[in-house]
């Protein structure tokens, strides 16, 4: 069975008092919880990782460096993300593709040192608005996916986030179909790249504007096996509720 997954990307928000929701989400967690990653910005990641280890929360960065190490001021290498305590990296966020004009081969890169680092790497893709509207949604799919993956994914170091860049912080959610096209469209690249077992082992999420009243209907897709929340990753009594529905899918 693959694992499912409740990933939060607090994005660039939350000083230290924002740690206190980690103690309050710990509270809200059902029973069986899914496996739950907190990604705060990098500032955070220490201090998180030491605050969620007696909750069983995972703590992941929200990116990486594409080089070991080297002359590169303000940036984090993935060595240094897991020397935090952290085990997961969010790689090629549109927000990084777009503002820090990431590109597939960076994302690649930054995918290779999570993993040389011993981190899990979640590597996002997705369509813009136009992709969608001109009916390109699955080529540049297929395109960022074949370019951001490096050879020798496997069920535990890599994590696929979908998310259609239309859909973030808009409040706008793909119909259950779209979603469902997508994720099995992903899992079949997947399957053709890395081989059954591993293909069908990765983990997909969903991410766009989750909330805890549309979290049920995304999580019925088959191939959905979690979710990458934004906004609603930032108080843990809207996170708990979809962690919930996670759980219970
Ligand atoms: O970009 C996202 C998560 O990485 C999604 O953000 P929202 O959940 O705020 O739409």
């Amino acid at each position: 069975m693959r694992a499912k997954i409740a990933a939060g990307n607090w994005k660039m928000n939350g000083t230290a008092a924002a740690l206190s929701e980690l103690d309050a989400l710990a509270a809200l967690l059902p029973a069986t919880p899914p496996t739950v990653v907190l990604c705060p910005p990098a500032p955070l990641l220490y201090r998180a990782s030491e605050a969620a280890r007696a909750h069983g929360i995972a703590i992941g960065a929200q990116d990486c460096h594409m080089d070991a190490s080297g002359p590169f001021t303000g940036d984090i290498s993935a060595t240094m993300v897991a020397d935090t305590g952290a085990s997961h990296v969010i790689v090629g966020h549109s927000e990084r593709r777009d503002a820090h004009e990431e590109t597939n081969s960076d994302v690649r890169a930054k995918a290779r040192q999570a993993w040389a680092a011993g981190l899990t790497a979640i590597i996002c893709i997705g369509e813009s608005g136009d992709d969608r509207a001109a009916n390109n949604t699955l080529d540049i799919i297929a395109g960022q996916l074949a370019g951001s993956l490096p050879d020798g994914a496997t069920a535990t170091n890599t994590v696929i986030a979908y998310e259609p860049i239309w859909a973030i912080g808009t409040g706008k959610v793909p119909t259950l179909a779209e979603i469902i096209d997508v994720h099995d469209f992903i899992r079949t690249r997947l399957c053709a790249r890395c081989g059954a077992t591993e293909g069908d082992g990765i983990p997909l999420l969903y991410g766009g504007s989750v909330k805890p009243d549309n979290a049920r209907t995304i999580f019925k897709a088959a191939n959905v096996d979690g979710a990458l929340v934004g906004g609603a990753s930032l108080k843990a009594s809207d996170f708990a509720p979809i962690i919930t529905a996670l759980s219970q899918s």
